[in-house]
């Protein structure tokens, strides 16, 4: 690993699991591994680093999770709660790339052709963000500049906006729509989890398919 990195990836974990119940879902074991395992290992080929941005507590049962692979580095929120959108700039801040890969840590079925195909498509701009069937945009599994988004997202703090689209209307981004996301990845790539339901019924699969 080069000290500066060209491509990195920021995990959101810092979010507080309230749907999955009293526990951390980044760190729960899906099908035999922790669900933030999962998505590390999908990025790690496709990236020159990894950071792990969550809250101060989460940082040892996220070491623990993450002990054996790669060392990731952490981001962690100065201002805990801050929503998504304020995760992601905390973890852009640690990045060393000049781009960076922003995936959540409850989309274990993260397609690492799909990110590859992200920096492509974001080269020389601020942002490519995948947006399927004219639904929502995909923010937490997208490719951003670092230094516009940070900046975008200060900002869009300092509006009293937490929306993570919100930062969006600051940059030069190309939007990854429908064939273009298709050729890469089966559309599992965004599914995210939850709940218990959620969680459980992906554990099955990824069981039947090992
Ligand atoms: N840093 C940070 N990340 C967050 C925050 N809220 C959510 N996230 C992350 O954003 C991603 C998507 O969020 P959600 O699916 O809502 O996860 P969550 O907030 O932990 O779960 P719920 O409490 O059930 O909404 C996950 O990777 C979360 O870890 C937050 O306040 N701060
Ligand atoms: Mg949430």
């Amino acid at each position: 690993m080069t000290l500066e990195s060209d491509r990195s990836a920021v995990v959101l974990a810092g979010g507080g699991s309230t749907r999955f119940g009293d526990a951390d879902k980044a760190v729960a074991d899906l099908a035999g591994t922790p669900m933030v395992r999962r998505v590390v290992d999908r990025l790690e080929p496709v990236v020159d680093e990894v950071v792990v941005n969550c809250r101060e507590a989460q940082v040892p049962a996220l070491e623990d999770a993450l002990a054996g692979g790669p060392d990731p580095s952490f981001a962690v929120d100065p201002v805990p709660d801050r929503g998504p959108m304020a995760g992601i700039m905390t973890g852009l801040q640690e990045a060393t790339g000049e781009y960076a890969a922003v995936v959540a840590c409850d989309m274990p079925f993260v397609d690492p052709a799909l990110i590859a195909h992200l920096f492509e498509r974001a080269a020389g701009r601020d942002a490519a963000v995948p947006r399927v069937d004219d639904q929502w945009f995909q923010t937490t599994q997208a490719v951003y500049r670092a230094d516009p988004m940070i900046a975008a997202c200060e900002r869009a703090l300092e509006r009293g906006d937490r929306r993570v689209v919100e930062p969006l209307s600051d940059l030069d981004y190309v939007v990854c729509e429908d064939d273009d996301v298709r050729e890469y990845a089966s559309l599992e790539t965004f599914e995210n989890l939850n709940t218990r339901e959620e969680f459980e019924a992906a554990a099955e699969r990824l069981a039947a398919d090992s």
